[in-house]
């Protein structure tokens, strides 16, 4: 019998496609050595295909490539803090929002007063660093138009180069900024988390079927309410 939709296709296949980037704790991270992915949806695409009763299979991604990539089929879903955008939502479908988001500078400690609103960031000499490719560029983009922007590569290694002094702010989602104060306890803060400059939300990214978007909403449902979505929460932000 031929897959009537993409849900189908999944249990027939047995695998669900995960695309992921692996530069985002805690929502994903690629370890170079074992080459395993980790983190909080990494923790939930393994919910999920338990759920559907299919393996997982990660397929890595990055941010600039990720919508063609999703546009060549090479995955079923996108997970790892993928932020709903109109540009998106018109290619795929989105899951139900995960978290509730916004963009919001992490500065080192001892400057944090010093970048409150956009109008103190964007001045000559503050030297903005941001990942390529994704919402952090864009909203940069949008909105700084005197400061310096400089893009980085390598998602994981920017909070170095803050802390180091090599640029003085990144502006990121608020959950990366609450993230990396935590893990740079003293040298970087989040300057204000509850507070973003825009509204986002972070869900998940899947090729447009409907089947596959209500089992998937159903499966965040269920996860929400028996106490598993908390707990891999509580792994992974708390
Ligand atoms: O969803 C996106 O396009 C993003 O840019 C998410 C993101 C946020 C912070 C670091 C890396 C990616």
């Amino acid at each position: 019998q031929q897959a009537q939709s993409r849900l189908d296709e999944i249990i027939k296949r047995g695998i669900l496609r995960v695309g992921m980037t692996g530069d985002y704790l805690p929502f994903t991270y690629l370890d170079k050595e074992t080459k395993a992915f980790r983190g909080f949806d990494v923790d939930m695409a393994q919910s999920l295909g338990k759920a559907l009763g299919v393996k997982v299979e990660f397929v890595p991604t990055s941010w600039p490539q990720m919508t063609r990539d999703f546009e060549a089929d090479d995955f079923d879903i996108a997970m790892g803090g993928v932020s709903i955008t109109f540009d998106r939502q018109k290619k795929g479908l989105f899951s139900t929002p995960i978290m509730r988001e916004g963009k919001t500078p992490i500065a080192r400690c001892a400057d944090k007063g010093k970048f409150e609103t956009i109008a103190e960031i964007d001045k000559p000499g503050t030297r903005i660093i941001v990942n390529p490719g994704g919402t952090n560029e864009r909203f940069a983009r949008a909105h700084v138009k005197t400061a310096e922007i400089r893009v980085f590569n390598d998602n994981t290694k920017i909070f170095d180069e803050i802390a180091k002094g090599d640029a003085d702010l990144m502006m990121t989602d608020a959950s990366e900024t609450r993230y990396q104060q935590k893990l740079h306890p003293g040298v970087l803060c989040a300057v204000h988390p509850d507070k973003p400059f825009d509204f986002a939300e972070k869900a998940y990214w899947m090729q447009r079927d409907v089947a596959l978007k209500a089992f998937v909403d159903q499966w965040l449902h269920i996860a929400r309410e028996d106490g598993s979505y908390a707990k891999i929460y509580a792994a992974w932000f708390e």
